[in-house]
């Protein structure tokens, strides 16, 4: 999915936290959003994904702007993501549950999931109780099971370990090329910029202060 952004501004009570006159995500990519801590990255996330409605500007997402169609294909994974009170399984499951798919379907997908991001182990806990990493898988895993052509992805490896970075950041990989789909992802990890990123923006103070070639 291609985005354009002009002339977006953002407002929080009377400080201007987004001024971005023009900028374009280019479909089937994987793109790094950095900067400075406060630099309006996650706000510029919410309000892609249709969360925040409070803002000027034109966003348009192939040449659309925000409509149903286009809304039941994105996601946005939080860096602090919600998880419901039930099992890991129904957390994966639930975009597929209502998305009627039948339960053999569900069930084929869900452990194949479990097994791409290596938390089959996790399957039958209480998603509320794991920890701020496991948590971060389960919710990448609940956020591509449906197949998403936009993924939107807050810090999906802060609270990751090493190990785990690495079967994160190759299905991340895999996932934009098997999919074509497009990826937005805030990192405070510029090897990992670095590693994952097609392209760069760099954010400060609310501006886009450089794209690409910085790294
Ligand atoms: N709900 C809110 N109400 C008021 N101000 C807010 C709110 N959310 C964010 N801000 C302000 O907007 C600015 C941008 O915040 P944002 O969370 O987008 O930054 P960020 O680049 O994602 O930062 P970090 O790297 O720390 O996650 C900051 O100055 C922040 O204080």
């Amino acid at each position: 999915m291609e985005i354009k952004i002009k002339n977006l501004k953002k407002y929080y009570n009377d400080k201007l936290v987004l001024k971005i006159e023009e900028l374009h995500i280019e479909k089937r990519k994987i793109t790094g959003i950095i900067g400075p801590n406060g630099a309006g990255k996650t706000t510029l996330l919410r309000i892609i994904s249709g969360l925040d409605e409070d803002f000027s500007g034109r966003i348009t997402y192939d040449n659309s702007t925000l409509n149903n169609n286009i809304y039941d294909n994105m996601t946005l994974v939080f860096q602090k993501p919600y998880l419901f009170r039930r099992s890991v399984y129904d957390n994966i499951a639930y975009p597929l549950k209502i998305r009627k798919k039948n339960k053999a379907e569900i069930d084929k997908r869900v452990s194949e999931m479990l097994n791409r991001l290596q938390i089959y182990n996790l399957k039958n806990e209480k998603a509320h109780l794991l920890s701020g990493g496991e948590s971060q898988k389960v919710a990448l895993a609940r956020a591509l099971i449906f197949k998403p052509k936009l993924v939107m992805l807050d810090e999906p490896t802060s609270n990751i370990d090493p190990e785990s970075i690495k079967t994160i950041e190759k299905e991340i990989k895999n996932y934009n090329s098997n999919e074509k789909a497009t990826i937005i992802i805030i990192t405070h990890n510029l090897e990992q910029a670095k590693r994952l990123c097609d392209n760069t923006i760099y954010l400060e103070n609310g501006r886009v202060n450089r794209i690409n070639g910085f790294l």
